[in-house]
């Protein structure tokens, strides 16, 4: 082991006598005071299918780093779930758990002087939130995915939990009945594991295996696969290689494992999320990335794969058609990639991707041979205009025409959004304006995938636009625009649209343009008064009053030295 292991300021020397008293009373003997301390971030709670088979990972990993003489020193991290809060005020805290769970493993780690860090997570957050620790502390660190759920079946259909949100719009279009909708609500979500299409929890666990952050293959896996057990067995044992050589993780995680990843959730047609999370564990990395970096690798990428919300295939058929490696093989080939990028294993990505064919299987049609892609380029875009003039993220997949100009229908929250596309007050051609959901005013950015969903069941996804400054579900397409800035609550442009205002979306442009006057917008500018801020007290007063624009990834640690 080096001798420069941080924990021996803990383990080392008469005056820690005290320290090693207490590390005895949790496992350690004379021979373990020398050994490094790996720290495992377990993510398990019960309160979502997404972290409810971690357990089993924590503790195989824990096992393994043991088995390698080292020492793990595990630990709890939060979670919500973003399915389960979806739609209500709780929706609020979960970027903010981003947050927290970086914090929290920040403070684990460095409080105790630990060598290493291995996390585990499910649910959306609990990715980039780890992700954020470790690029901050920078100490040896892997991160282990959960895994995705298995899909649900009804009539020869697979369901996700997005199934269940379209369902809602159907039934109250009048295109399912009752019994149909209670149908899918049992069926959508057979057992553990995140959501199951290519939403935000499998994104962002398929952007750190492109990373090299995670280990090949292990992004895609069933949560209730023993393969994934092995790979967090495997993984400890290359995090404890990983400390031994000191590899740390800003060594990985340069610019050109972000090109990597963001390469990788084009052709994967990824969640909008993807961009917020990138820009903020870029922030930590040090690493310079703003959102036209995803514009420029956005018009050279196609989009490879057919997979939900807006096409067919589920994450784990993304895994037998050779997961995220067989897209990578694609991407190096037609040199949309970088293969010298480094991974926690030591090897570069052009080693990894060695022995993986060229071409996709030709008996599966999950990842589409290169000449045949879904769409011939990648599906988030930055919009932007008056509305946005730091800039806003589009969707652009599962519509004919990603163009629409139309009457403004404004909505100050998602609920209210939500009832009135329930109760049928939304027309063909109308863009939807839900508005003080952002960063500071949400606070939070809340996901929209009601509404989102409901105008899908609905079969309003194609005719109808919605903007918004906050955010979407990994399961929300249609001709969506979130991540609006700068937010009302700071001022922002959108904050001025009245009802019946038209505004233009045209992704091919790039445009989001609100078509009033600059002389009008002016004169409601003036008469425009900031919103009383809703929380004064607790952790989402204390996010309002720090968290950055989403056009710089909606950070809490920005410009504070
Ligand atoms: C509930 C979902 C679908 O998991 C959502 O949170 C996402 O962002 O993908
Ligand atoms: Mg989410």
């Amino acid at each position: 082991m080096p001798d420069n292991v941080r924990s021996q300021v803990v383990t080392q020397g008469v005056q820690r006598s005290p320290n090693r008293a207490m590390l005895r009373a949790v496992g350690f003997q004379d021979q373990d005071f020398t050994k490094p301390i790996v720290g495992i971030a377990n993510g398990y709670s019960t309160i979502t299918p997404c972290n409810m088979g971690i357990n089993v990972l924590a503790q195989r990993a824990e096992a393994a780093v043991k088995n390698a003489s080292a020492m793990p020193q595990m630990f709890g991290t939060i979670t919500i779930s973003d399915g389960i809060s979806m739609g209500t005020e709780g929706m609020k805290y979960s970027l903010v758990s981003r947050d927290v769970i970086a914090d929290s493993i920040e403070t684990a780690c460095n409080g105790q002087s630990m060598d290493g860090v291995l996390a585990i997570g499910g649910c959306d957050k609990n990715m980039p939130g780890a992700m954020i620790a470790m690029a901050r502390m920078n100490i040896p660190a892997i991160f282990v995915y959960g895994g995705t759920i298995k899909p649900g079946h009804h009539n020869g259909r697979d369901l996700t939990v997005v199934s269940a949100f379209e369902a809602v719009g159907q039934y109250s279009a009048g295109k399912i009945d009752e019994n149909e909708l209670m149908e899918v609500e049992r069926k959508a979500c057979p057992g553990a594991g995140s959501c199951g299409g290519m939403y935000t929890a499998n994104t962002m666990s398929s952007a750190f295996e492109a990373m090299g952050m995670s280990l090949p293959y292990s992004s895609t896996m069933a949560a209730e696969d023993a393969e994934k057990a092995d790979s967090a067995e495997k993984s400890a044992l290359v995090l404890v290689e990983a400390i031994r050589k000191q590899l740390l993780p800003r060594q990985i995680l340069t610019r050109k494992a972000f090109e990597n990843a963001i390469s990788v959730i084009m052709a994967i047609g990824g969640s909008t999320n993807a961009v917020l999370h990138l820009l903020a564990i870029a922030h930590s990395a040090g690493v310079e990335l703003i959102l036209d970096d995803f514009e420029t690798i956005r018009a050279k990428v196609p989009v490879l794969c057919d997979l939900k919300p807006s096409g067919r295939y589920v994450a784990t058929d993304l895994h037998r058609a050779g997961g995220i490696p067989q897209v990578m093989k694609m991407l190096l080939v037609h040199d949309l990639i970088h293969g010298d990028a480094l991974t926690i294993t030591g090897q570069t990505i052009a080693e990894i991707l060695a022995d993986v064919p060229e071409e996709p299987a030709k008996d599966q049609d999950v990842i589409r041979p290169w000449d045949n892609p879904m769409y011939a380029q990648g599906h988030l875009a930055i919009l932007r205009g008056n509305l946005a003039t730091e800039g806003a993220v589009a969707k652009i997949t599962g519509v004919k025409k990603p163009q629409i100009t139309g009457p403004a229908r404004v909505f100050e929250s998602e609920e209210a959004c939500l009832d009135a596309i329930l109760a049928g007050q939304i027309q063909a051609g109308d863009v939807i304006v839900v508005r003080y959901e952002g960063p500071k005013g949400g606070p939070g950015m809340r996901e929209m995938l009601a509404p989102t969903s409901a105008l899908i069941g609905a079969g309003l996804g194609d005719a109808v636009g919605l903007i918004t400054d906050g955010r979407f579900s990994g399961g929300t397409y249609g001709m969506v625009v979130g991540h609006v800035a700068p937010e009302a609550a700071v001022g922002g442009t959108i904050g001025l649209v009245q009802e019946g205002d038209t505004i233009t979306i045209d992704a091919p442009a790039r445009l989001l343009q609100l078509n009033v006057s600059d002389e009008e917008l002016e004169r409601r500018r003036a008469n425009w008064q900031p919103p009383k801020s809703r929380y004064t007290k607790g952790v989402l007063a204390k996010y309002a009053k720090l968290v950055s624009s989403s056009s710089v990834g909606a950070v809490t640690d920005l410009g504070l030295g």
